[in-house]
């Protein structure tokens, strides 16, 4: 783990400890959370008034956010083994400008959002076949990063899947920026479609990537009871290989899903962008539905 990752760590750590309260650094280790509320990244309710806010802790959270940055883009323009990616800007620019990397005009992303276990990937590569999105999962290129040899975000990726806690969302939406660019720079064009499948699972990430990435134009929703998300992960989980297709981290992202990533969905409910979609039905069932829906929206849009 990098020198200022171990720092926020142990700084984060020791004002745990001391204070009791819960850390919402981009840095902050899940072991931390853990000493904390378990489930979720949220910021906890505030107690009496004796839980006066101090203003120091953030203004150190966001120079450590800042730090992340700048580490993975650094990694990633040393690692000639990475695809080549845009001109990496400085963090704080990048984070703070008021102008998105891709004109929305050119370049039109849709989240695809769901529980875990939903069907959001299944969809996808079908809606890639049929209509020539590119799909974007932001867990697969976590799960990549994490298996990157030398990534500095390695263990980090993996102890957050694994408790089913959402990475910082530097990592994530850096990651989510490359791939665009690498994708775009493949096609030799600046327009294209892209589904950005699993993003964002919290609010934060939300309005991050839209004024730094690309505003995003639609939301697929891909609504699905917890029972019948549990049985498919589970089955899954007998070949997948993933670390978090097991009944306690499934009941673990579950929660995270309630609690962070559904007011994502409602946001964009309000602003009108969502297309709801019965998971529950046969793939090749619920893709009809979504198909038809995404293709009137879009040319209504
Ligand atoms: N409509 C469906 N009916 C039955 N099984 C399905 C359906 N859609 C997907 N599955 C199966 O359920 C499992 C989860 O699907 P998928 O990986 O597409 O979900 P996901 O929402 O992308 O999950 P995660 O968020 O965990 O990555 C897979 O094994 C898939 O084959
Ligand atoms: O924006 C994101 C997306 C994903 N994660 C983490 O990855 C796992 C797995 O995601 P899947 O979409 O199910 O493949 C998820 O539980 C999170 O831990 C993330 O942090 N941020």
């Amino acid at each position: 783990m990098s020198t200022s990752l171990r720092l926020a760590n142990r700084t984060l750590g020791k004002s745990v400890s001391t204070r009791a309260t819960s850390c919402s650094s981009p840095l902050c280790s899940p072991r931390v959370l853990r000493q904390q509320r378990f489930y979720s990244s949220e910021q906890p309710r505030s107690g009496g008034g004796g839980d006066r806010i101090k203003f120091w802790p953030f203004l150190a959270l966001i120079g450590l956010g800042t730090a992340a940055y700048i580490q993975l883009a650094n990694t990633r323009v040393k690692n000639k083994d990475m695809p080549p990616t845009t001109e990496v800007p400085a963090p704080a620019a990048q984070l703070s400008q008021s102008k998105p990397v891709f004109d929305p005009a050119d370049v039109t992303v849709v989240f695809v959002l769901g529980g875990p276990g939903a069907g959001k990937g299944t969809q996808c590569a079908r809606l890639v076949a049929e209509q020539g999105f590119t799909h974007l999962s932001a867990g697969d290129l976590l799960r990549e990063e994490q298996n990157r040899p030398g990534s500095q975000f390695g263990q980090l990726i993996k102890d957050y899947i694994k408790d089913g806690l959402i990475v910082p969302m530097e990592v994530t939406i850096k990651l989510l920026e490359n791939a665009m660019s690498e994708a775009l720079r493949q096609k030799g064009t600046t327009k294209g479609r892209f589904l950005i499948d699993g993003f964002p699972r919290k609010m934060d990430q939300a309005h991050k990537f839209e004024e730094a990435v690309c505003p995003a134009k639609l939301v697929l929703f891909f609504d699905c009871p917890e029972k019948v998300m549990e049985e498919r992960l589970l089955e899954r989980g007998k070949t997948s290989g993933r670390t978090d297709d097991n009944a306690e981290s499934i009941r673990k992202r579950f929660r995270t899903f309630v609690e962070t990533s559904m007011p994502v969905v409602n946001y964009y409910e309000s602003q009108g962008k969502v297309i709801k979609v019965d998971a529950t039905p046969a793939p090749e069932d619920v893709f009809k539905t979504t198909n038809k829906l995404l293709t009137e929206k879009l040319s209504s849009a």
